[in-house]
């Protein structure tokens, strides 16, 4: 991938620029903005003419409806035509009056331009107040959002800042920001002790919005923020790869009367991502077979990803002892030390990471071929029998799984997935995951590295 200058764009400095220009030395919103390597394989053009990808448009752009000034900012980040979601979205989500939206495409497929148009196309950029806020279920995902806000708006006068942990200064003053993205806790603290002012705000966006809304995920929080805004005119965008059955009355619910795109549950992954299995003998063989594929891991980049923080960090320790270069991120870690570790890998500096689910949804990252489920996602399940005291991890998560494997296979790339499976348990559930995805997961054999070895460099071809 070649990065010149020109499709290489430093969010860093049209943030500083737009800070001064505002005379806001103080806070420099997005200082630690991410770099963005929008690069736009020359394989996508076919799959955009292809009437069943979910790349597929009839429309261009500029028949969308889109400002000139955005029509600057996509065309600067290289897109040249719109995927399905964008051009059956864009349409309603820019109508007047305003209407909510729930939105529902497979990973990758740019929901993110969806709804950060929206938000950029709705501000009325001569007043200086907060007027869209999107939440999103991590700081890694709220900060890459807010890059697409600032590449996309950088032929606008848009202001943005942040709502995530640790970033907004103690003594600062109100926000007075356009655009605010971040975490649910850390926006209603700032909406909560007035920092954030509420009454100007019109678009209210849910990124991987069914995570957003479960009651055993960020539920109670998302609902505290949205209790806080305006009840006239606000237009609520829900987006995600997934809205399973128990969260879609919900949603119909947060969102009302809302313009609908689903898809069917056949359609849910993507199918540039080949999926594999290995059979494993124990837990210990899974962690050499994890070392056996190190140098694979390392031909693109590849995420690994376990159910408990201490497996992360115990194979993340092992395999460095053992002299391979890996990192390892996850919630138990600090906020500056879980920017570092998101920004080198997806600088390249680190081809492999060691996670948890935090980083499961939305993280999108282009050279990222190849994960791993170390171990499969598992959901908890309370018990039914002592008065629902305690409960279990032994049913797969389905959705986590879609979202997992989604972190490769971008906009009609190529990716693999890799289960490890050990024992009957494990096994039976990656059957369930295949019954309920539809799609088939492949054996390779763990003792023969040379099939291993060609089945990949051919899944990827
Ligand atoms: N019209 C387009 N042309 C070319 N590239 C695009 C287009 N729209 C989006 N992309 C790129 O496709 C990638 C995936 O987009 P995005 O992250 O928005 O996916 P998503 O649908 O939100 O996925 P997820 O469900 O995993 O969050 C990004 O790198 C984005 O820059």
């Amino acid at each position: 991938m070649e990065k010149d200058a020109d499709g290489f764009y430093t969010p860093v400095a049209a943030a500083a620029a737009s800070a001064s220009d505002a005379g806001e030395e103080k806070r420099a919103p997005n200082a630690d903005l991410i770099k963005s390597t929008f690069e736009v394989s020359v394989t996508l053009a076919d799959q955009q003419g292809d009437p069943n990808s979910p790349l597929h448009s009839i429309k261009t752009f500029e028949e969308l409806g889109l400002h000139q000034d955005l029509l600057k900012g996509i065309y600067h980040l290289g897109f040249s035509k719109p995927s399905k979601i964008q051009e059956r979205a864009l349409p309603l989500l820019l109508a007047n009056p305003p209407t909510n939206m729930i939105g529902q495409s497979q990973s990758g497929t740019g929901k993110t331009a969806a709804f950060v148009l929206t938000m950029l196309s709705r501000v009325d950029f001569t007043k200086n107040t907060t007027q869209a806020v999107c939440l999103a279920p991590s700081r890694e995902l709220a900060r890459q959002i807010m890059s697409v806000v600032v590449n996309m708006g950088k032929f606008t006068p848009v202001q943005t800042e942040y709502a995530i942990k640790d970033h907004i200064l103690r003594d600062s003053g109100p926000i007075t920001a356009h655009i605010v993205v971040g975490t649910p806790g850390t926006m209603y603290d700032l909406m909560r002790k007035r920092i954030i002012n509420v009454a100007g705000i019109k678009v209210f966006v849910l990124d991987e919005a069914d995570n957003m809304l479960d009651q055993d995920g960020l539920g109670d929080q998302t609902l505290r923020v949205k209790n806080m805004l305006p009840r006239d005119h606000l237009q609520i965008l829900l987006f995600s790869a997934t809205f399973p059955d128990h969260v879609r009355t919900f949603a119909s619910k947060f969102a009302p009367a809302a313009n609908k795109i689903e898809l069917q549950k056949e359609e849910l992954s993507v199918t540039g991502i080949r999926q594999f299995y290995m059979d494993c003998k124990n837990e210990e063989h899974k962690y050499d077979i994890l070392v056996r594929l190190y140098a694979l891991l390392t031909i693109g980049q590849s995420i690994i990803f376990c159910q408990y923080k201490h497996t992360a960090d115990r194979i993340s320790a092992r395999m460095t002892a053992e002299g391979h270069k890996v990192a390892s991120l996850h919630g138990a870690k600090d906020p500056a030390e879980r920017d570092t570790i998101i920004d080198d890998f997806r600088d390249g500096k680190e081809k492999v990471l060691i996670t948890t689910n935090v980083i499961a949804r939305g993280i999108d990252i282009l050279q990222v071929n190849m994960v791993v489920n170390y171990d499969l996602p598992l959901m908890y399940e309370r018990n039914t029998g002592n008065g629902g005291e305690g409960g279990h991890f032994d049913k797969p998560d389905i959705e986590t799984y879609i979202h997992r494997i989604g972190r490769t296979g971008r906009f009609g790339r190529r990716g693999i997935s890799i289960n490890f499976v050990h024992d009957k348990r494990t096994w039976l559930q990656m059957e369930q995951i295949e019954k309920a995805t539809g799609r088939k997961i492949m054996r390779i054999e763990t003792n023969d590295v040379d099939e291993m070895e060609e089945k990949m460099k051919e899944a990827l071809k």
